[in-house]
């Protein structure tokens, strides 16, 4: 058992450091460091194509980096043996930004696939559990029966979380949950994966653009930004940062906005 390092006492169960990714000649990310800590909801942000999903891909493994070294719960996943690491992928959800459910698979199948595939379940067996994680991402029962296409977007959402949290991971990793959901649908969705991270007691790595997201759930918010992890602090901290981006960004109409609406959420609460 390796223990994960500890950092002002906090157990960092993610840890980036020098991470090189190029394609081509396009270098996004050069000796990138970033440290993920247990329980917390990371929220990252940073201009468009600044490689916030890159960098998702390269920790759950889908991008191989040029240079550097990645740590999940303090091991190295390319020095696993394929059963390790199968079952380190196991502790890792991931909702991707388009939601990829089985188009000709009714929810309950969808959820049911990764407890078949990578937890021996039966079908039976399977589709009971489905049903759990189905209520817990805030699904109706009677969702369990339909197929993608018969949902909302909000819906795709939420049965694409259940599949995420079939395995009963440790980090859930979301590439931008709330796009193209309505303001009321995007709030209720972060409600949702704060009472998640509660119940389950998960570690969240959550790339987005959505500053209402950041205001309601995040713990810290990093910054990518020339390539680097510009900054990963509270979110007080970070928008007193002086850099331009994060500038405009926070200080926008738009970021005055959440800031507000935050505010009034706080003295109502
Ligand atoms: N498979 C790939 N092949 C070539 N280039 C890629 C590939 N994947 C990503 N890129 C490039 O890497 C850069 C970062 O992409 P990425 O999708 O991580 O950006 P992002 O910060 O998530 O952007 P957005 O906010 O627009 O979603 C972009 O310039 C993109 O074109």
């Amino acid at each position: 058992m390796v223990t994960p390092p500890s950092t002002n006492g906090k157990e960092t169960i993610i840890q980036v450091k020098g991470v090189t990714n190029r394609f081509g000649s396009h270098t996004v990310h050069e000796a990138l460091d970033l440290d993920v800590y247990r329980g917390e909801i990371l929220g990252v942000v940073g201009g468009s194509g600044t490689g916030k999903s890159v960098l998702l891909r390269t920790i759950i493994g889908l991008q191989k980096p040029a240079a550097g070294t990645l740590r999940l719960f303090g091991q190295d996943p390319q020095a696993l043996s394929p059963r390790e690491r199968a079952a380190l992928d196991r502790r890792c959800g991931v909702l991707f930004q388009q939601g990829a459910l089985f188009s000709s698979l009714t929810v309950t199948e969808n959820v049911a696939v990764p407890l078949i595939e990578h937890a021996g379940l039966t079908r039976p067996q399977a589709e009971a559990l489905a049903g759990t994680k189905i209520a817990l991402a805030g699904l109706p029962a009677n969702a369990g029966g339909k197929y993608p296409s018969e949902l909302s977007g909000g819906m795709i959402k939420r049965a694409a979380l259940a599949r995420s949290i079939a395995l009963d991971p440790d980090i859930l990793f979301l590439d931008e949950p709330t796009a193209g959901l309505d303001p009321v649908g995007a709030a209720a969705f972060d409600e949702l994966v704060l009472t998640l991270r509660g119940a389950l007691g998960l570690t969240v790595f959550l790339v987005t653009h959505d500053l209402d997201t950041l205001y309601a759930i995040c713990d810290r918010v990093a910054v990518l930004s020339n390539r680097k992890v510009l900054v990963a602090d509270t979110l007080e901290a970070v928008a007193a940062n002086p850099d331009p981006w994060i500038q405009s960004y926070f200080h926008g109409p738009r970021g005055r906005a959440a800031g507000t609406a935050n505010s009034h959420r706080k003295e109502h609460s």
